[in-house]
């Protein structure tokens, strides 16, 4: 019997230490059963404690990486990572077409949780002009949301104004992140603001650990797993969170500081969903 063979794509950078960017993705992938292809934007050099330098790929070859894709694949949908500068943005809003991509999961990687910077400042406006009007759903931190929606956000009240913000910037679905909110808070509180104007929040509680690495590129690659599926937005929010709050439930002990979440965790999760809702 032929296995039905979906596929995804992510088009981010690649972290050494493992825990995050395109391996966190791929990971991702692989443990919600879909294949995954890999457009690389830059790398950077790093472990659990630190990322010490920066590499961005050349721009012709990003689009060459688009180009070869193309010819060969049916991809089912697609996430960004790391986007480094203005040229990487340009390179990949110029070659993205949601006919041969599919619909696209916006992770908008600002800044790692060690503080490295993987967007330059002055990228920003590109970003908000070029990538986040090709955004099925867009995936920001509190972080992030404040600096692409030039606002602060305070309370719930604000997050809402931020995720509209962001959908008059062009993003279909928005959904803004909690757990940077308050370090001391109980519940960790998604808003998901969907393209229709309906919102709703979806709340686990916040576990204390600084296993953390890969959330994020995590949380935004199943989402779009899921859509590479046929599934609907709001069911792939929902499964994304339960499995990446798996993810960090069960610690694996690599490196010393900030380090990755359990994508066997997430697989058993996934898999465990899968079941309950054939
Ligand atoms: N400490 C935590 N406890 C529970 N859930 C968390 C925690 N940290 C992040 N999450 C969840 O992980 C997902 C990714 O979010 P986040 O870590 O904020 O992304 P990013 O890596 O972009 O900052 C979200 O659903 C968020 O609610
Ligand atoms: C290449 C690369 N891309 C993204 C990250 C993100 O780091 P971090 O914020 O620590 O992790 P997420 O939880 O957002 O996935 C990275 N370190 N390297």
């Amino acid at each position: 019997m032929t296995q039905q063979n979906i596929q995804a794509l992510t088009i981010a950078g690649h972290d050494s230490d493992g825990s995050a960017g395109m391996p966190a993705d791929l990971h991702a992938f692989f443990a919600d059963g879909v294949y995954g292809h890999g457009i690389l934007t830059a790398a950077v050099a790093g472990n659990s404690y630190d990322i010490t330098a920066q590499q961005v790929m050349p721009p012709a070859f990003i689009a060459e990486q688009f180009h070869q894709l193309a010819r060969d694949f049916t991809i089912g949908a697609t996430k960004t990572g790391m986007l480094a500068n203005d040229d990487v943005i340009n390179v990949v809003a110029n070659n993205y077409d949601e006919q041969i991509f599919g619909p696209l999961v916006v992770d908008p990687v600002i800044i790692t949780k060690h503080g490295a910077m993987l967007l330059a400042q002055s990228a920003y406006e590109r970003f908000r002009e070029q990538i986040i009007p090709l955004a099925t759903v867009i995936t920001p931190n509190f972080y992030e949301a404040e600096k692409l929606a030039e606002l602060t956000i305070a309370n719930r009240l604000d997050q809402l104004t931020a995720a509209r913000q962001l959908q008059k910037l062009g993003a279909q679905n928005v959904i803004i992140k909690g757990a940077h909110s308050d370090t001391n808070q109980d519940t960790v509180d998604d808003l998901v603001l969907l393209k229709n104007g309906d919102h709703f929040w979806l709340s686990k509680p916040h576990i204390k650990t600084n296993r953390l690495n890969g959330t994020g590129d995590t949380f935004s690659a199943i989402i779009a797993a899921e859509l590479a599926k046929g599934q609907d937005v709001a069911n792939a929010v929902r499964l994304a969170k339960n499995a990446v709050y798996a993810a960090i439930a069960a610690p694996l002990t690599v490196g010393h500081q900030f380090g990755p979440i359990n994508h066997w965790a997430a697989q058993v999760e996934l898999g465990k969903e899968a079941k309950h809702n054939a």
